[in-house]
Order: structure tokens, then sequence, then C-alpha cells
């Protein structure tokens, strides 16, 4: 049967010492539906403190919302009961910015992803569980010997990010919850992880919610995005409309924040590096500056 998961209403309040009232609120009103049928990516974009982390924690069941209802199939998600509970954990996967907090430093990468076999019965026999893992290793474009038996820190953060996403093309969860999953990596690797999820999406049928505060990102993935501001989502569309015909003040506000690149412009200066304190300083931007990457 086919589970959607539906916010409504959600109002997510913190005590904060000194604010009006002693609280803070982060999240107000917000409402949406994950659907996996079509499977989608669903962008949230906003700048820092607009709400978007608690959200993710709130639809992954880590927060309680004060107000409002999240609900998995009809069913609010904080009252599930066990058999329904291991459901939404197994079909509600989370990918955060960096993964390095999930790993045991003293435990080799292997023992994430034999957690998941063994956590979720995905194997019958040790030979089975390590096909699995190879497989799903190279789905996202890793070589399993070079990445098995190594230590969380022998891997660089766009491979750990990586094993995470190996660990979800294991599991073929319905949802994908993916909070800033490429905000600390360089632009080419991101794009291969941009390209995994939309892949995710194509062949597994995942539906993604894809958080971050970088429109390029946003515009790059395609689908729908809900812009939030100060808690609140004002505005929602497909990507291409709210792109090129914002109707939020805000939004416009985002995509003029965007830097554009200027063909009149070339960076000349030289960046002069001091070998003693590893600081740089750079020359002054002059004509003709090479194009910005879209990401
Ligand atoms: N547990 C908490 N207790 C108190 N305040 C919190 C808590 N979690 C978040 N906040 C506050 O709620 C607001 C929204 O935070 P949130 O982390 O959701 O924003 P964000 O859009 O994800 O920001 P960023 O992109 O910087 O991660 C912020 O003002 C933050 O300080």
């Amino acid at each position: 049967m086919t589970k959607t998961i539906e916010l409504r209403g959600v109002q997510q309040r913190f005590h904060a010492r000194g604010a009006a009232g002693g609280y803070l609120t982060a999240v107000e009103d917000a409402s949406f539906t994950l659907s996996p049928e079509p499977p989608q990516v669903v962008s949230l974009v906003g700048q820092s403190g607009s709400g978007k982390s608690t959200i993710a924690r709130n639809v992954l069941g880590l927060q309680k919302p004060t107000s409002g209802t999240i609900t998995y199939g009809g069913k609010d998600i904080f009252k599930l009961d066990r058999a329904e509970y291991d459901d939404y954990r197994r079909n509600v996967q989370p990918v955060f910015q960096d993964p390095y907090a999930i790993f045991n430093p003293f435990y080799r990468v292997d023992r994430v992803l034999w957690k998941a076999v063994k956590k979720f019965k995905l194997a019958t026999s040790q030979a089975e569980g390590l096909a699995l893992i190879e497989r799903s290793l190279e789905a996202v474009k890793l070589e399993p010997e070079r990445v098995l038996g190594r230590y969380p820190h022998q891997l660089s953060g766009g491979q750990r990010q990586r094993v995470m996403l190996a660990r979800i093309h294991m599991l073929r969860p319905a949802f994908v919850i993916a909070d800033e999953p490429v905000s600390m990596l360089d632009a080419q690797v991101r794009r291969l992880f941009l390209d995994i999820l939309l892949d995710f999406q194509r062949e597994h049928g995942m539906t993604t919610l894809f958080i971050t505060h970088d429109l390029s990102t946003v515009y790059y993935l395609g689908g729908q995005v809900m812009v939030i501001n100060r808690g609140r989502i004002v505005e929602r569309g497909p990507v291409d409309t709210v792109m090129h015909e914002p109707s939020h003040p805000y939004t416009r506000l985002l995509l003029d924040s965007i830097p554009q690149p200027d063909p009149d412009l070339r960076w000349t200066g030289r960046i002069e590096v001091d070998e003693w304190s590893g600081t740089a300083e750079a020359g002054t931007p002059k004509a003709s500056a090479p194009e910005t990457p879209i990401i």
C-alpha cells in the first residue's frame, strides 16, 4: 500500500531565554505532503536559521512538534505501534550534512552497512550480505575493495556520504530525508551525489525531501520546491516556475543573492599563500571571471 507522509499545521517552539514570551518559534504552520507515487524530489530551501533542520527532525520523528500533526499512511508518527514504527524507520531514511558522527571512529565503515543488513534482515547468509554491500557500493560509484576495511577517517567526506547512500541503496526506503547533504562537498562530488539521488528516484522509486540553503542545487535537482522564511513556508511550486516567476518577495531576495557571473570580470590577481600561517591573500578581480558553475 502506498503510504504518504503528511504534515498539517506543524508548529515547533523552543524555550529561549531573552526571546519574547520566553520561546522561539522555529516552525510555524508547516503543511505539506510527501508522496511516494510518483517518486519525486521536493526541496525545502531557506537561509540559515529558517527552520529547515527542525522540519527534518520533525519528519524523522526525532522531535515532536509543539502542535500540528505528522502522519504516515494516515497515522500519527508519534503514536505508531512497534510494527508500524519499524516500517517507518525502514522507509524514511536520513542523510545528514556530515555523516562522520554516524560512524564510530573505532570501527571500520563496513559496520554501518553490516548493521543495516542484520537489523533489516536483508540477507540470509554472510556471502549474500557481502554481495549486497558490494553491489550497493558500486551503485554509488565506490569501489568496494577501496572502501571496505577502512576506518571513517581514511575516507574523504564525499566517500563517507556515499557510504550512507550505499546504505540507502540497500534498504530501498520510500523516502529519503536529506538535510544539507552536499554543503560540505566540492562541486564535482556534489554533482555526483545529486545524480545518485536522481537515480534513486528514477530507478528505485524513492521520494526525497532535500533540505538546502542553496538555490543552484535546487535548480539542478528540479521537481518541486518549498521556500521557507522564519519558520513559514512562503512559496511552493515546480522549481522552474518558482525560480523564473517567484511570487514572494523573500524568494526574489534569495534569487537576487545568488552571485552572478560577469563575463567582463576576470580574476587576474595572484593568490599569495603564507606558508607559515597557511592563510591566503587574494588579488583583486579584474575583467572576465570564469563562469560560476551551476553547482
Ligand atoms: N533544540 C533547540 N533549542 C532551541 N532552539 C533551537 C533548537 N533547535 C533549533 N533551534 C532554533 O530554531 C531556529 C531554526 O533552526 P534550524 O536548525 O531548524 O534552522 P536551519 O534553517 O536548519 O538552519 P541551518 O541552515 O543553519 O542549519 C534557529 O533559530 C535555532 O537556533
